[in-house]
């Protein structure tokens, strides 16, 4: 390829299933040395093509949760305006702890995005060993607990009760489904690709990937390097750049993410019910002003409740963060999903937090963010109106710094998994702006 080609086309264009997972990935691209933008919601390929500079393409939509009609087309409609612009490598971003339901979305939008780019085969790699995220004999580890001993059983929407992934898959696709084991990974990368090939031969298509180290991503990145999808979670992007420079799709060198230079008030807002953000939020009920969202009181009379926070608020001292959390423990969530229904809980407190947020902006002119929860931070930065993101410096594994790159006035934005992060995780981000 010449340089003119490798100056002018993103290398890797990439579609995640949400909002945070979009920004974990976006971190692991640029650690690996790539110049990121991340556009939020389907894009047409008018805009993606103001986006020439960057080296990868980061598309984050919200259809983790869908109905998987939906999540296809979302899907298929980003990858098509990838394609237009010229891209010709693609990476289908899911969770780390492949949050997804016996009816999709993983299966089927891989199924979706192989059958349109005609591909024979992908492989399926959510593990992330650096935020504790491991692969073993087709299992998913978290820490040392397997998937469903893990926390991810009681997620209020995708509880997790199988961590064998082969098995799970199975449900949610009619494709061959393999597997590339430990012993297959360790030998390196032609064992990978032999393996690979041989699963071809058999007809398997959808490849679940053994991986329990960072030296077995990058043997599977290498292995990976020509393949025009690659499915997973954020892990494998920290080593693709460097198989990609190794066959001369990407030029070399690096630059360093800026932190953003937003000054003004901070806004945490957590409506993740992960052991993780509960933890985050109690310590930091400690050290700033908090308000527990009364989620009854939404469900009965939502406006009101908005009103209630916009007016406390408002009396905060300003030099003070704020934080809103809907955070509750697995009973809590049980009651109240017995009364209300699961999924409009759910929903209601997403556009509930969304536009408090949108208020807490716009009337008292919050203008640093931190948002805790996938479902949680795509509702809130899709009512923001927020079409692009620079990526900035990581706070912790998997969550950088970001800044909107549209609108009047730049917004700071931490857009956290809810499971990413230390106890002191609000607090340190917030230090990182000082
Ligand atoms: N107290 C609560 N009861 C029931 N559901 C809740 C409560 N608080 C938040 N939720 C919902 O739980 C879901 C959490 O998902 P998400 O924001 O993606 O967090 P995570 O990153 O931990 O998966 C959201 O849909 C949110 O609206
Ligand atoms: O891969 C991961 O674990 C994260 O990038 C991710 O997808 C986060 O999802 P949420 O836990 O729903 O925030």
């Amino acid at each position: 390829m010449s340089e003119k080609n490798l100056e002018r086309n993103a290398v890797l264009g990439c579609i995640a299933d949400d909002v945070t997972g979009a920004t974990d990935l976006a971190n692991n691209l640029v650690q690996g040395g790539m110049r990121v933008v991340q556009v939020l919601g389907a894009p047409d390929a008018k805009t993606l093509a103001r986006l020439s500079e960057a080296d990868a393409i980061v598309v984050a939509l919200k259809t983790r949760s869908i109905l998987a009609q939906d999540a296809i087309s979302q899907s298929l409609k980003s990858l098509n305006a990838l394609r237009e612009i010229g891209v010709a490598r693609f990476y289908f971003k899911y969770c780390s702890t492949f949050d997804s339901t016996e009816h999709g979305n993983i299966g089927p939008v891989s199924e979706a995005l192989m059958d349109a780019l005609g591909v024979e085969q992908t492989v399926f790699c959510p593990a992330f060993p650096r935020a504790g995220r491991t692969v073993y004999h087709g299992h998913l580890f978290v820490g040392d607990s397997l998937l469903n001993e893990s926390g991810m059983q009681s997620h209020p929407i995708n509880p997790m009760t199988d961590a064998n992934l082969i098995r799970f898959l199975a449900k949610q696709t009619s494709r061959g489904i393999g597997l590339v084991s430990y012993d297959d990974i360790r030998p390196g990368v032609s064992s990978v690709e032999e393996r690979l090939s041989r699963l071809r031969r058999d007809g398997v298509s959808m490849v679940v990937t053994d991986t329990c180290s960072d030296e077995n991503l990058a043997t599977l990145a290498s292995a990976c390097a020509s393949m025009p999808l690659v499915t997973g979670g954020s892990g494998l992007a920290h080593f693709l750049p460097d198989a990609y420079r190794k066959c001369g799709l990407l030029r070399s060198g690096t630059f360093a993410p800026e932190i953003p230079s937003v000054k003004g008030r901070s806004l945490i807002v957590a409506g993740s019910c992960s052991k993780a953000t509960t933890a985050q939020v109690k310590y930091m009920q400690e050290k700033c002003p908090c308000y527990a969202v009364d989620v009854a009181a939404v469900m009965e009379d939502d406006a009101a409740e908005l009103e209630k926070i916009v007016q406390w608020a408002g009396q905060v001292d300003v030099s003070q963060p704020v934080l809103i959390a809907s955070s509750a423990a697995p009973d809590k969530i049980a009651e109240m999903q017995s009364r209300f229904g699961a999924m409009e809980v759910a929903l209601a407190i997403e556009n509930f937090l969304a536009a408090t947020t949108v208020r807490l902006v716009s009337d008292l002119g919050f203008n640093r963010l931190v948002l805790a929860g996938g479902e949680t931070s795509g509702a809130i930065v899709r009512e923001l109106s927020i079409g692009a993101l620079k990526i900035g410096p990581e706070i912790c594994t998997g969550v950088p710094w970001t800044e909107s790159l549209d609108g009047e006035r730049p917004l700071a934005l931490v857009l956290k998994s809810g499971n990413f992060g230390g106890v002191g995780f609000f607090e340190s981000a917030l230090e990182m702006l000082k």
